[in-house]
């Protein structure tokens, strides 16, 4: 099979795990093999800080200024401080200026997996808002997922503090009370609730001054939520200045985000840059689909030393492969869409705060969700799109892996191959991306332990330089 994929690597061409967080700047980087052991043991040694990584110009992190420069009010910068957020990461540099400046211009801002969007964008709102208005709605900000859309409104929450009656609101499915409506000045929802809040008039839309739709390319296509997105834009000022964020924009989507938010400022990334280096990409092959399970317990130890996602295809094969770990001694929490909204909210929170560790879930967490101490990420499933499920979707593929490897940290994903068309689909994705994936072999478990381990070990002891251990 190895014919097929030049781009998947075995395990003596592999190239030695990254430093934390620095990004993919050319295609083909790769380390030195001159010595590979040595240059493996150099990188475990060298303790990377993120100070050193906010100085390296190669990384996403890179910055010149500070928060101060960046002209925010004192409650803000105060709640920047209090979150220990020293300096701004690249995105949130350069994108800051362009969409606090006044006339208010649109924009659209492309950054790779957890460098910091979200503050970026709530950075604008809060500078947008005018608190002697507490219960005016004035931005709104659509996610694809309640999960997403809670994870914002914490951090609205906690960037803005110190702003005097700032008040938040989620327009999920069962957080609005009919008889009051939405009465906050920001507003975080999903486009389903927030269209029917608007249409049944508990949401005044009147005075919105910023509009912004994270995993904006996700939102707008038009296979999912896009046509929600329009109607919802359609109801509101035309005025309003429209934010839109992610870490991935295909050209086709990028082309339709432009008629959207038209006039817009753009951030863009080449798709050689998508990748965040600090994540060492692994693939197993597994020598056949019935044998993926009994490799995924294998590697449950591993799991768990940090905190792990394993992505699968359907709500069905969840379900199904946790019941068969947890038949099987293992602990493990299953979240997707089969589940109702509140049961949903405690199993991620679980999942957060470290009581559950391992967390088997569907593409609904494939997108934004931020939890520093996921060191692994599995994809169980390759994943595919189009009728049929025929295309690998390289989208979908960075967004997962992304769940590790946040602001700097390092992490693991392994995906698992085991019939031609999972190889090819993920050499295609690797192609795409320029990546060279690390082959893990069911064969030698101790081969692949060691390479698994020394990575989350790592992840483990640079914790101490991320500002937040455990956030969202
Ligand atoms: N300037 C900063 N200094 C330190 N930590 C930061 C800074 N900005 C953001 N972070 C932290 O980095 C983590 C990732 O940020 P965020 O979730 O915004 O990433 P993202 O770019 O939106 O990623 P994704 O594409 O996966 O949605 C968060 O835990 C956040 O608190």
């Amino acid at each position: 099979m190895a014919d097929l994929a030049s781009r998947i690597t075995k395990p003596e061409d592999a190239p030695a795990p990254a430093a934390a967080g620095d990004s993919t700047t050319t295609p083909e980087t790769k380390v030195e093999t001159a010595e590979p052991s040595n240059l493996v043991e150099n990188e475990y040694e060298v303790e990377v800080k993120l100070s050193d990584l906010q100085n390296d110009q190669e990384s996403p992190l890179y910055s010149v200024s500070s928060f101060d420069q960046l002209g925010l009010s004192k409650a803000i910068s105060d709640g920047l401080l209090a979150m220990n957020f020293k300096k701004p990461s690249k995105i949130q540099e350069r994108a800051l200026p362009l969409m606090i400046s006044n006339p208010p211009r649109n924009m659209i801002a492309q950054s790779q997996s957890g460098t910091g969007k979200t503050a970026a964008f709530v950075l604008t709102v809060l500078s947008r808002v005018e608190l002697s208005k507490p219960t005016q709605p004035q931005a709104l900000i659509l996610a694809p997922s309640r999960e997403l859309a809670r994870q914002i409104q914490m951090v609205v929450q906690t960037v803005g503090q110190f702003c005097e009656n700032l008040i938040v609101e989620a327009a999920i499915p069962g957080s609005i009370s009919r008889e009051t409506g939405v009465k906050g000045s920001v507003v975080v929802g999903t486009p389903g609730t927030v269209m029917d809040l608007v249409r049944r008039r508990q949401f005044d839309v009147s005075q919105l001054k910023v509009l912004v739709i994270d995993e904006a390319d996700n939102m707008l296509d038009q296979q999912g939520m896009g046509e929600q997105c329009v109607r919802v834009k359609n109801m509101l000022p035309k005025t309003i200045q429209i934010l839109l964020f992610s870490a991935t924009f295909p050209d086709k989507v990028l082309q339709y985000a432009e008629r959207y938010a038209p006039n817009a400022n753009q951030m863009k990334l080449k798709q050689q840059e998508l990748t965040v280096k600090g994540i060492s990409q692994m693939y197993m092959d597994c020598p056949n689909q019935k044998d993926k399970y009994d490799i995924l317990c294998k590697l449950y130890g591993l799991m768990t030393i940090g905190s792990s996602v394993i992505f699968v295809r359907t709500r069905d094969s969840a379900t199904e492969i946790q019941r068969r770990m947890e038949a099987d001694g293992h602990k493990v929490s299953a979240l997707h869409g089969a589940y109702e909204g509140a049961s949903r909210d405690v199993l991620l929170d679980d999942f957060r705060s470290g009581r559950s560790k391992v967390l088997i879930t569907t593409n609904v967490l494939a997108r934004g969700i931020d939890v520093s101490s996921v060191s692994m990420v599995i994809n169980y499933d390759i994943p595919m799109k189009g009728p049929g499920d025929r295309e690998p979707d390289a989208e979908t593929y960075l967004h997962r892996i992304g769940r590790t490897g946040r602001f700097g940290r390092v992490g693991v994903s392994i995906s698992f191959v085991y019939d031609r068309k999972s190889f090819e689909a993920l050499s295609q994705i690797a192609e795409y991306y320029g990546i060279d994936l690390i082959q893990l072999s069911p064969d030698d478990w101790d081969d692949t332990e060691q390479k698994v381990q020394e990575i989350i070990k790592s992840s483990r002891a640079k914790a101490d330089y991320a500002p937040n251990a455990t956030s969202g």
